[in-house]
């Protein structure tokens, strides 16, 4: 029998739902400039294999190396754009898309969360899987006891079903951001959660959207906007809070597109802003251990643990678990012996075994040594004055103030094995991580959110999905150095007290250039621009920064002569300076949510809108010719009139001047 941990009564009169039409009336539609990743995407490809087919060419980009560019996307022929809707069970046309391999997969997920929770069963006709993610299966259900109604009178939910590894805290942690901030801003609310063993599913408000692939490269600079716009809004709802969203991805901020509607969801990796009270090798293995109880299908980083025992004021709710886990963390978080008390053959002893014996006198030596350490970290300079120190001698470590050795060893030196472990949350997707995550900051903030909106704002103006694409933290760092120079990370590294060593050099690129360079790829990436700029020769000069060629070059400061970008400009000025503000890489100084809003990108358009509103109520240029016309008739009818009318016109003139 289920046990229900919380059901609120579903009778909130929420809106009936419409039956869904398509969000954009065009069929078949073939771009030219469709969306892609800088390189080829093949998982993305596979994804979405029933939805859409794409016809990759492979055009080699501009410049020798293509650093970035790689494989170019040249065309991609969608069906129709449509809503997940999951509207076929619901007594509509099933549509081509509709696979047997989909309908099996569906109905696994509805027997699945039946047999696992049966009271959902109870309330819910559940009628097709909508969403799958890395920790659950979102469903579609309608009440059971609406069930006499007309299609288009019954509510419509989203069945959450939680997959059941997933760990209860992470689960009550969602809950508890849904039901404190959900149901305003374009949060997502909650209506109740129920429980059957290790099995839990939420019930939330259905929102009907748009995939994101199917309208990226189709948003208008007010409809791209009103979705950042929206974006913000939410966000800023979330970090009044103290919370960090942690996965602000596409997938995770719906948008329909016809109703011009917006939802956050998924708050499974939401955590309070850091509180530095826990950092400790202690709850690295505690979250190690926690972490290998989950099995991600996607590389979406689990770190639910880590975030409860960052978040000191969620705790509160959160129960045994986390008390247990606490105890945990207190026993193992007894320091090392001081280096100098270690005879070397104890230290083996203690790597091998990982035994790690405490005395009191020991503790408050390892205090006092903490701050050495940090100051260790940052002077990597040496007796010897070369930059890092290749001494292999354990002793003369010690006897150089604890620096550190580990460089050209095949193992951590003492002083290192004794740093207390930084623990920074990296929880989150790839390619929306930002600086500070990638570089283990501890200390990570709302920024982190910030950063991933400028990520998908980047997606939109560039016309490249997903942007970031690398397959670790390293070649993720990399990318954001490629893009914003070297000299921006290094200081920003020095700022967050992170150490950071880079091979090369890099100056930063232009992000207008960046961004309408691969707007408009198939124009510069074509063979007779690349014609028309080689010399007699047959050759042609790419740039050593941006590996493009010279004319396409996207450095910030160009020394070449490059193609106008004038006739392809799309954006305002002002989106290109949300953008660098979104993408500051020092997170101290990002733009925060609210800020962005008040960014002339938003409220210039809002002047605007309003001029014209007041334009309107006073009439509009036609009405105002129409008028002038019949002014004119009247005016020929009396002289006398016509004063009138010309004192009138001059009053219009000056009240349309203002
Ligand atoms: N309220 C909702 N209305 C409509 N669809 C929803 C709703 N909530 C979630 N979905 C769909 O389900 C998908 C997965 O949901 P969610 O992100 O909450 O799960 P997840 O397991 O955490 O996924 P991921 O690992 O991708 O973040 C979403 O991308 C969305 O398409």
């Amino acid at each position: 029998m289920a046990d229900r941990v919380l059901c609120q009564e579903l009778a909130t009169t929420g809106n009936h739902y419409r039956r869904p039409k398509t969000g954009v009336a065009s069929a078949n539609v073939v771009y030219a400039n469709g969306g892609g990743s800088w390189r080829a995407a093949p998982r993305q490809a596979q994804r979405q294999p029933r939805q859409t087919v794409q016809q990759y060419a492979n055009t080699p980009a501009t410049g020798t190396a293509g650093r970035h560019v790689g494989r170019a996307p040249t065309a991609i022929v969608e069906e129709q754009p449509r809503e997940s809707t999951g509207a076929e069970v619901m007594g509509l046309p099933a549509t081509p898309r509709t696979t047997k391999q989909a309908r099996n997969k569906s109905e696994e997920a509805i027997n699945d969360l039946l047999t696992r929770i049966p009271d959902v069963g109870k309330l819910f006709d559940v009628h097709s899987r909508i969403g799958n993610g890395t920790f659950s299966t979102v469903l579609l259900g309608t009440l059971r006891r609406e069930s006499h109604l007309p299609d288009s009178l019954r509510r419509k939910f989203a069945i959450k079903h939680h997959i059941p590894t997933s760990h209860p805290d992470r689960i009550m942690k969602e809950l508890q951001c849904m039901t404190k901030m959900g149901g305003v801003e374009n949060v997502v609310g909650i209506h109740c959660c129920l429980r059957c063993d290790a099995s839990a599913a939420f019930v939330m408000p259905y929102m009907a959207h748009d995939r994101f692939h199917d309208f990226y490269t189709r948003m208008d600079v007010p409809e791209i906007r009103l979705y950042m716009r929206n974006l913000l809004v939410a966000l800023r709802h979330v970090h009044k809070f103290d919370v960090i969203h942690r996965d602000v991805k596409p997938s995770n901020f719906l948008y329909n597109r016809r109703r011009r509607e917006f939802l956050l969801v998924d708050f499974g990796l939401a955590h309070h802003v850091n509180l530095p009270a826990v950092r400790s090798s202690g709850a690295a293995t505690s979250f190690a251990a926690a972490n290998n109880n989950n099995n991600s299908k996607r590389p979406r980083e689990r770190e639910t643990m880590e975030a409860v025992q960052q978040s000191a004021p969620a705790d509160a709710g959160l129960g045994g678990a986390v008390k247990r886990m606490r105890l945990h963390e207190e026993s193992s978080k007894m320091p090392l012996k001081p280096v100098n008390d270690i005879a070397p053959s104890e230290l083996q002893q203690q790597l091998v075994d990982g035994s790690n014996p405490v005395q009191p006198q020991q503790v408050q030596q390892q205090q006092q040594q903490q701050p050495q350490l940090a100051q260790m970290d940052q002077t990597p300079s040496t007796p010897s004055g070369s930059k890092y120190n290749t001494n292999r001698n354990a002793s003369t470590a010690v006897a150089n103030n604890g620096k550190c050795f580990c460089f050209a060893n095949p193992s951590v030196c003492l002083n290192c094995l004794m740093k207390k472990e930084v623990h920074a949350s990296r929880a989150g997707t790839p390619g929306y991580r930002p600086p500070e995550v990638l570089m283990k900051y501890p200390d990570q903030t709302t920024a982190v959110d910030v950063w991933a909106a400028g990520v998908i704002f980047l997606s939109i103006m560039s016309s490249v999905y997903p942007f970031f694409k690398a397959p670790n933290d390293f070649i993720a760092l990399a990318e954001i150095v490629t893009i914003f120079g070297d000299q921006a990370i290094r200081k920003t590294a020095l700022a967050l007290d992170r150490m950071i060593t880079l091979s090369q050099r890099s100056r930063p690129l232009n992000l207008r250039k960046l961004c309408l360079r691969f707007r408009h790829r198939s124009v510069f990436s074509d063979a007779k621009l690349l014609k028309s700029h080689e010399s007699v020769d047959g050759k042609c000069e790419v740039c050593r920064n941006c590996d493009q060629y010279f004319f396409n070059c996207l450095c910030e400061d160009s020394e070449y002569l490059t193609e106008s970008l004038d006739a392809y400009e799309f954006f305002p000025p002002s989106a290109y300076d949300l953008l660098q503000r979104l993408l500051e890489i020092n997170p101290h100084n990002r733009i925060t949510a609210e800020e962005a809003l008040k960014h002339p990108f938003f409220t210039a358009a809002e002047e605007a809108e309003q001029t014209e509103q007041d334009q309107l109520a006073n009439g509009t240029p036609r009405k105002m010719r129409r008028q002038r016309y019949q002014n004119h008739k009247t005016v020929a009818a009396s002289p006398e009139q016509l004063k009138q009318q010309v004192a009138l016109d001059l009053q219009q003139a000056a009240f349309n001047k203002l």
